[in-house]
């Protein structure tokens, strides 16, 4: 499904050039429940960045099923982004400002999708994660827990086929971080390609295959935990 050929990132300021990613080639296959491990500052999230194309990379090839991302215009890549890849992050991301419900809206109209049907596919994923009861709410009014599932809510309202999660249950506590991590692996069940950044080897578990990180490469491509589903 996606390929990444031979990536390389550095990030220069003023004073220092970190080379954050040195010929990263990874291949993600449809269906796939991927963990990215590796010490800080290896470089996860900037690969998860790159997979996810909120970065864009000093060298390499990046195919989504034959298509060369990197070779679309930047519009065409947005409009991709946007209905295939849907992002979980560890601090949530959420706007303060909005409602729960406007929220997970967001994405939506962003796509310019109909209000008739933003309506239905909102209702849908508050069903799905239970937060009917809480859409009127404000992030701020609600638990950790509850924060990341409107967070996993607007991910999902686009129907992407990759969710890309960077630490997902980072701020969470280890009861709701494993509740985080059983929905994954039921979204995964459904058909979602998921790539996931974490810490912690309990979670990992959850995933079929984990690659590891050091130093900007990847030094374990094809490890298959004994537990993995
Ligand atoms: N925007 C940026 N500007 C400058 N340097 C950056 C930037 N983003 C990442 N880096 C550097 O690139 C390297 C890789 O960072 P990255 O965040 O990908 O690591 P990580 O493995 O996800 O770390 P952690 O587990 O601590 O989150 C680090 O040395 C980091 O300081």
């Amino acid at each position: 499904m996606i390929t990444l050929e031979n990536i390389s990132k550095t990030f220069a300021n003023d004073e220092v050039k970190t080379q954050a990613l040195t010929d990263v080639s990874l291949t993600i296959n449809e269906g796939e429940f991927i963990a990215i491990m590796g010490s800080s500052g290896s470089g996860k999230s900037t690969l998860l960045n790159h997979i996810g194309l909120l970065e864009n990379a000093d060298a390499g090839h990046y195919w989504f099923e034959g298509s060369d991302l990197y070779q679309m215009s930047r519009s065409a890549r947005q409009k991709f982004r946007a209905s295939h890849l849907g992002y979980i992050f560890q601090n949530f991301n959420l706007i303060d400002d909005l409602t729960v419900y406007q929220n997970i809206e967001l994405p939506l109209l962003y796509q310019k999708v109909a209000k008739s049907e933003r309506q239905q596919r909102v209702n849908e994923v508050l069903e799905r994660l239970e937060l009917t009861q809480r859409q009127l709410h404000r992030p701020l009014q609600l638990s950790g827990g509850q924060q990341q599932r409107v967070a996993i809510a607007r991910a999902l309202v686009t129907r992407p086929r990759v969710i890309l999660a960077d630490e997902p249950t980072g701020n969470l506590d280890s009861r709701i971080g494993a509740e985080v991590m059983s929905l994954l692996q039921e979204l995964n069940a459904e058909g979602a390609t998921i790539v996931m950044v974490t810490h912690s080897p309990e979670h990992a578990e959850y995933c079929g295959r984990v690659v590891e990180m050091a130093d900007g490469t990847l030094i374990n491509n094809s490890a298959k935990l004994a537990t993995a589903n």
